[in-house]
């Protein structure tokens, strides 16, 4: 019988189609008689098999990088910004609970079930990328047995489990599909608070490629998770739930980008307007900002697209929105300094936060290396300050934080405000434009020409001489010279109708 050993005893047991009483089964899990081993230990994985550790007790956590591996067995987190990661990861490998290695099969060989959390990223053509699951995949195959459990927690394409996971498994370890359980049970963890998530802020979803590994992680998660476990009828139907949700926010954030570009022409505030609109619970617009980074919301409409019959015109040119929203914020800058006789070509500009999302060491897709070659393509002169990471490695001169009133600039564009970013003495610093991307900056009572994305939320227009003087202005500069705006031409636009080929 699968998920027990010959002599039929409940030594090194697995839980898929193990002929073990269920609750016999959560007593095995919980008290460590079943090997855990956890497949990337980044952002996600390292709190993913920390919580492992402390549920189960036996966790080996697998990872490429040898500096990884040493820093936690040395008891430390690699990964920062993730409240109460650094303790739990001490506390469970000073406990013998949680080790790491660098040796894929060998872990693979000592476990009973395996987690997959490893990248899933986007080849050149936008296509997925699964060759890193894929090679966890022969690792795991290295060391699979009869009754052994693999559960993908990364990020996969509709269909992965079904058609690329399990045929890899069948045929790198010599097992039927029968032998083993696999199942899609998704992240639903937000960098900056991943244990709280992982522990059961919401839902765990399951879905296995057949109803016993549904089952199986069903028992798994129920111990891992304080929240309710959600079985969905089978593996693929979990990774679209993850897919649907990310579809979901970038479609969301497009039309909210969408929006954010009236606000000049109405002369509102459309932050106020969206924050007024979702008082309905069906209206929850996100919020407008200069772009959507992550290895995440803008990879996951890929999954879809790359392989999807259907035309899916909604999702494509949402997706395409949030990729010319770094363009966009440069063409409002540069409209900034037309309107103060300035030209963007000849301007010095700062880019304030180059990760995606304040507090998250993570640039992938980040806006700001956008707004970064939008700028140098104009010719400016580009400077960035960022916390986490070096500005240097993203094309612009490095500026610290606290350097910056010894430096004078024409303009600053906010992309992602980090919490070190309040200590900025907006005051102190030589009048300049400000294009506020994150309606994270308040200028009252500096010298500064300030231009919030969207509008504020408390109701003040992008300008704050409400927008039409500016407009006015621009159309002064661009008619006075007879000049057309070659932006607006690559886009087919005219002043009425800017970025008419965006419709
Ligand atoms: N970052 C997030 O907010 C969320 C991510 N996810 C999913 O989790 C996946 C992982 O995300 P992160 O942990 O943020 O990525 P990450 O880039 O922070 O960490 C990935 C880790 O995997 C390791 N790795 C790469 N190839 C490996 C291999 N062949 N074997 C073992 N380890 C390997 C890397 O050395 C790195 O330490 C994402 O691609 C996504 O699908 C899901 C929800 C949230
Ligand atoms: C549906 C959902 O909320 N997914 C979350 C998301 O987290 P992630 O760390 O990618 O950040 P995010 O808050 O979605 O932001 C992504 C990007 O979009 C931008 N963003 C976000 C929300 C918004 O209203 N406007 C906006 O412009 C952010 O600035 C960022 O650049 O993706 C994660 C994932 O799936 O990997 C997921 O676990 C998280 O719960």
């Amino acid at each position: 019988m699968a998920g027990e050993d010959s002599a039929g005893d409940e030594s090194d047991v697995g839980l898929y189609d193990a002929d073990i009483a269920p609750e016999r089964q959560r007593e095995l899990l919980t008290d460590g008689e079943i090997p855990v081993a956890v497949y990337g230990l980044g952002k996600m994985g390292l709190p993913l098999a920390g919580v492992y550790a402390e549920t189960t007790g036996n966790v080996t956590g697998v990872d490429i990088d040898p500096d990884v591996v040493d820093r936690i067995n040395d008891g430390e987190s690699h990964v920062i910004g993730e409240p109460g990661l650094d303790d739990l990861v001490a506390e469970q490998v000073d406990a013998g609970q949680l080790e790491a290695t660098t040796d894929g099969p060998e872990a693979a060989a000592n476990a009973r079930i395996h987690v997959i959390i490893v990248p899933t990223l986007l080849d050149d053509d936008d296509d997925p990328n699964l060759a890193t699951v894929e090679s966890v995949v022969d690792d795991i195959a290295a060391g699979l047995a009869p009754g052994d459990l693999v559960i993908a927690e990364s990020t996969l394409p509709p269909t992965s489990c079904r058609d690329v996971i399990q045929p890899h498994l069948e045929q790198e370890s010599g097992l039927d599909g029968d032998e083993f359980g696999l199942a899609f049970c998704p992240e639903r963890t937000s960098s900056g608070r991943a244990l709280e998530d992982i522990r059961g802020a919401y839902p765990k979803v399951v879905g296995g490629i057949d109803s016993e590994s549904t089952r199986a992680a069903a028992v798994v998660y129920d111990e891992l998770s304080s929240n309710e476990v959600h079985p969905v009828s089978d593996a693929t139907t979990a990774e679209a739930v993850k897919v649907f949700e990310g579809v979901y926010r970038d479609v969301n954030i497009g039309l909210a980008n969408e929006l954010g570009r009236l606000a000049d022409e109405l002369g509102i505030s459309v932050r106020e307007a969206i924050g007024t609109a979702n008082d309905l619970p069906m209206c929850q617009l996100h919020d407008p900002g200069p772009g959507v980074g992550g290895h995440c919301i803008p990879f996951y409409p890929h999954f879809l697209l790359s392989q999807a019959e259907e035309p899916m015109d909604l999702t494509r040119t949402a997706r395409r929105l949030n990729d010319e929203m770094p363009a966009v914020t440069v063409g409002r800058l540069e409209r900034e300094l037309e309107a103060t006789g300035d030209d963007l070509a000849d301007a010095s500009v700062v880019v304030l936060g180059i990760t995606y999302r304040p507090g998250v060491e993570e640039t992938r897709a980040s806006p700001a290396i956008g707004v970064i070659d939008a700028l140098q393509e104009a010719g400016a002169d580009v400077a960035g300050v960022d916390p986490l990471v070096d500005p240097a490695d993203y094309g612009a001169r490095a500026v610290d934080i606290d350097d910056l009133t010894a430096e004078s600039f024409d303009a600053a564009v906010v992309v992602t405000p980090h919490a070190e970013f309040e200590s900025i003495p907006w005051a102190d610093l030589e009048p300049m434009v400000v294009v506020d991307g994150r309606d994270a900056v308040d200028l009252s009572g500096t010298p500064h020409r300030r231009y919030t994305l969207g509008g504020t939320a408390d109701g003040r227009p992008p300008r704050d001489d409400g927008g039409a003087d500016a407009i006015a202005a621009d159309e002064r500069s661009l008619t006075a010279d007879g000049g057309t705006d070659e932006r607006l031409t690559e886009t087919g636009g005219t002043l009425e109708n800017p970025g008419a080929d965006d419709v």
